[in-house]
């Protein structure tokens, strides 16, 4: 079987809704001139994989969108990037309150030491989305559900989430993230820690989130980029050298830097 599938992935032909509009977006760590002058528009209900060579800036634009980026010092960010219109870096915006919007998954499984249960009602207790013990409940096993993870976990709520495998770890991470109904899940390299099953199941679970908002992930393999995304951002020296349809990017790349990328010629 081809790895890259592109063959067999759904190839999605729906117009989509605008998510995010990025304009002139830099970013500075101190000197270091990290992401230079990126204009993109992230779509709705679209995975949209980030890729490039190491240190190209993937996860550094990433974590802009949900502001991760401000709990860094010395990092300096410019341009605007609009969520549904708004300025996410407009004065008036809680980047707590974002950040449950704009959900993210990091590379290392880091579910909290506590029950599954409270990993999973952590967002809603802190944002008050419950009124009740039976509406936190019904938060709970939604977002367990979502994740893929419910029939593995729900006999055991109480447990720590600590003592899952790490694939389950992950997933309950993700339920997590998803249990504040966000607009936007951000994941960087979030199958890195997994193994070849816990990322086959991540990756399914991703295909199946992406009906209900916008996912963006920040991958090294191209082998899962093509096969879970429907948009493609190839980033190389801090610029976003060429975006578009994942299966133009892997067949008909524009740019001979991302035709090199992904020949195995750079990177
Ligand atoms: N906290 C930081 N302080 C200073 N420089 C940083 C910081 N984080 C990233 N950088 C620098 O910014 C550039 C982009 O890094 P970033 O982590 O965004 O790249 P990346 O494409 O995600 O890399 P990788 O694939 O290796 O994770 C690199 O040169 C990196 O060294």
């Amino acid at each position: 079987m081809n790895d890259m599938r592109l063959a067999e992935r759904t190839v999605d032909t729906d117009a989509k809704a605008i998510k995010f509009q990025c304009r002139d977006v830099q970013v500075w760590y101190g000197e270091k001139h990290a992401i230079k002058d990126v204009n993109v528009d992230l779509l709705d209900k679209t995975v949209t994989a980030f890729i490039g060579p190491s240190g190209c800036g993937k996860s550094t634009f990433l974590r802009c969108l949900n502001r991760m980026n401000d709990t860094i010092p010395v990092a300096r960010i410019a341009g605007r990037m609009l969520l549904d219109g708004e300025d996410i870096y407009d004065r008036r915006v809680d980047p707590v309150q974002l950040r449950a919007q704009v959900g993210m998954v990091f590379q290392k499984p880091n579910p909290f030491p506590k029950s599954i249960y409270d990993n999973v009602a952590y967002g809603a207790r802190i944002h008050g989305l419950a009124r009740s013990k039976a509406d936190l409940d019904g938060i709970v096993e939604k977002a367990l559900r979502g994740a893929a993870l419910w029939d593995e976990v729900k006999d055991r709520l109480g447990e720590t989430g600590t003592g899952l495998s790490g694939g389950q770890q992950q997933r309950l991470c993700i339920a997590r993230a998803v249990a504040t109904s966000p607009e936007v899940l951000l994941m960087d390299e979030p199958c890195s820690a997994l193994d070849p099953i816990a990322t086959a199941q991540v990756e399914e679970l991703i295909d199946e989130l992406r009906s209900h908002f916008s996912v963006v992930i920040v991958t090294h393999s191209m082998q899962q980029a093509a096969r879970v995304s429907q948009k493609t951002a190839f980033f190389h020296l801090g610029n976003l050298v060429e975006y578009g349809n994942t299966d133009d990017i892997f067949t008909r790349p524009q740019d001979p830097r991302t035709e090199s990328y992904i020949s195995g010629r750079i990177g």
